[in-house]
C-alpha cells in the first residue's frame, strides 16, 4: 500500500553500512530507497550517521550546508523519483562554523519538510573501555521537531533521543508517533 490516505502503510527502517567515502555512502542510501520503494514501502527511514563514520573527529571533514550539500540534493532526488516519504536518518551538518546531528524528512515531491538537530548528544566514559564524547565537536539543537504524513503528524528523534522519555511525552502529549 502507498497511498497516505488509509491509517496503514509501509515503513522500510534501514541499517546500511558505511564506508570512508562519502559519495559512495549516500549512493548505498540511494539504492536502498529504490529497492524499498520496489517493496512497497511509503515512508523510508534512514540510519544515523549514514553519510559518514560516527566519528568526533571527522564529522567536521564530512559535514555539508542544509538543505544546499549533496547529500540533501540525493535525498530530495531520491523521495521524488520514487514517491516515497524519507527520513534522512541523520548527517553532519554545518552551519555558521558550528556542527549539528541533524536529520532531514523530505516529501515525495522532493521538498524538505521538517528538520531536527540531535538535542540529547551521546557521551560516554568507561574507565577503561569506552570514552566517546559527541559534544567534544557536536552542538546541540534545541528543538522538537515534526513532520506531516496523511492523517499522521511524526515526532523527531536521533538515537540517544529515545532515551530521554521527557521528549517522547512532549510529543506523546500532542497525539504524536515519535520516529
Ligand atoms: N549514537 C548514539 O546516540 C548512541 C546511543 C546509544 O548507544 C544508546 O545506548 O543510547
Amino acid at each position: 500500500m502507498t497511498s497516505t490516505n488509509h491509517s496503514d502503510f509501509r515503513v522500510a527502517i534501514l541499517q546500511l553500512t558505511v564506508v570512508a567515502h562519502k559519495p559512495t555512502n549516500v549512493a548505498i542510501a540511494v539504492k536502498r530507497i529504490q529497492k524499498a520503494k520496489i517493496n512497497g514501502c511509503t515512508l523510508v527511514i534512514l540510519p544515523e550517521c549514514f553519510n559518514s563514520p560516527y566519528d568526533t573527529a571527522l564529522f567536521r571533514q564530512y559535514s555539508e550546508a542544509i538543505p544546499g550539500g549533496e547529500t540533501c540534493k540525493a535525498l530530495s532526488q531520491a523521495a521524488k523519483s520514487n514517491k516515497v516519504y524519507i527520513v534522512g536518518g541523520s548527517i553532519p551538518e554545518i552551519c555558521d562554523e558550528k556542527i549539528y546531528n541533524t536529520c532531514t524528512v523530505w516529501d515525495p515531491d522532493g521538498n524538505m519538510i521538517a528538520k531536527h538537530r540531535k538535542v540529547h548528544l551521546f557521551d560516554v566514559n568507561i574507565p577503561g573501555s569506552t570514552c566517546f564524547k559527541e559534544s567534544s565537536t557536536i552542538s546541540p539543537g534545541n528543538s522538537l521537531n515534526t513532520f506531516q504524513l496523511g492523517k499522521f503528524k511524526i515526532g523527531l528523534g536521533i538515537c540517544y533521543d529515545i532515551r530521554f522519555s521527557e521528549m517522547a511525552a512532549l510529543y506523546r502529549k500532542q497525539s504524536l508517533l515519535f520516529s
